[in-house]
């Protein structure tokens, strides 16, 4: 399996001891970068979707925490308000509240300054997600014979450490000549699909057609996608998988018109402490991202509207889970704990 060189547009860099974020909401229009230099302002960056993708908002929270630690000196109660800040900011993404508990940890076992060990441990969570997304892509790739995919929502360079989950199976099975066409649907209301995952493709000269979420069934039904492949924010220990908003109806789409559906996430997204896709917990966000677009009123004034960015698709709709450390075909309860076995 080829995988490209290209890690694709890096959403979360620390160098020289600082922090930056690519502002996502301005993409596709314009590249800026913002440096954010508390914990408090990553957090904001995190909830207000600067930064977005369930492995990257945990890898610019693990940096957040060395900030926190340089603020907070000896005065460890305040760390761990910074920390407990850093972990409230989205509830969905697992990998926000596991990469948090691995820097709370290392506070506590620490004796004297934490933050030289809070900065290892960022550095190999960030390095960890971009091998982790490479080996996906060799695995993942390796499941798409033929035909062109469809995906949901952001899953690239932008969403992780580099490279991509969904994004990065789709990269490796393009450069191994197996997919001729992307199509990604726009995923409103963020538009994480028109915006950032047609900008990464075209970036890698991938051939992307957008469409609109109700395009979906028509093109399952075209008999054109091989595969629907979507990434994770949190998979429950059934193998449930909660992910951007529509991907459940992509699921029981691609069942109904035959079509196979992989999730592609690190094992990071895994939390085996929630049962079921029913414990977790779903993001609301405010009313006015779908009253308003682009700063204007779409909707009748007086209308409300009703937000979840995520949903839950049941394991028994999912024939492939993608991770670093092997594949789970139709997912369930004791595939799970067996791949969960098998990390190192
Ligand atoms: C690499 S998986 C990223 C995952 O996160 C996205 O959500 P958001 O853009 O709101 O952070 C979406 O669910 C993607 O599948």
């Amino acid at each position: 399996m080829a995988t490209p060189d290209n890690d694709g547009v890096r959403a979360v860099i620390w160098a020289d001891d600082r922090l930056r974020l690519l502002d996502q909401r301005l993409l596709p229009a314009q590249t800026a970068w913002i440096e954010a230099t508390t914990a408090a302002k990553v957090a904001d960056a995190i909830r207000d979707m600067v930064v977005r993708g369930a492995p990257a908002i945990g890898i610019a929270a693990a940096y957040g925490a060395v900030l926190a630690a340089r603020a907070c000196g000896p005065d460890r109660e305040a760390l761990m308000r910074e920390l407990d800040r850093l972990a409230a900011a989205r509830p969905t993404a697992v990998n926000l509240g596991w990469a948090i508990a691995r820097q709370r940890r290392l506070v506590e076992e620490s004796v004297g300054d934490a933050t030289p060990a809070l900065l290892a441990e960022a550095v190999a969570i960030h390095e960890a997600d971009l091998s982790a997304n490479r080996r996906m892509g060799e695995l993942g790739g390796a499941l798409v014979e033929t035909g062109d995919v469809l995906t949901h929502c952001n899953t690239g360079s932008l969403a992780t450490g580099g490279y991509g989950t969904a994004l990065g199976v789709i990269r490796s099975a393009y450069a191994d000549g197996r997919i001729g066409r992307v199509y990604a649907d726009e995923t409103r209301p963020w538009l994480q699909g028109s915006r950032l995952t047609a900008w990464e493709l075209i970036h890698d000269g991938i051939p992307v057609s957008l469409l609109c979420e109700g395009a979906a069934a028509s093109l399952l039904a075209s008999g054109r996608v091989s595969w629907v492949i979507v990434g994770a924010d949190r998979i429950a220990a059934n193998g449930d998988v909660a992910n951007k908003i529509g991907t459940y109806s992509l699921a029981v789409l691609a069942r109904h018109h035959d079509v196979r559906f992989m999730v592609v996430a690190p094992t990071s997204t895994i939390d085996m402490a929630t049962p079921d896709g029913a414990a977790i917990p779903i993001e609301e966000r405010p009313e006015e991202e779908l009253l308003s677009f682009a700063g204007k009123a779409v909707a009748a004034a007086g209308a409300s509207a009703w937000n979840p960015v995520f949903d839950v698709t049941p394991a028994d709709l999912i024939d492939a889970i993608v991770t670093e450390v092997g594949v789970v075909e139709h997912p369930g309860l004791a595939g799970m704990h067996e791949l969960m076995g098998q990390r190192a």
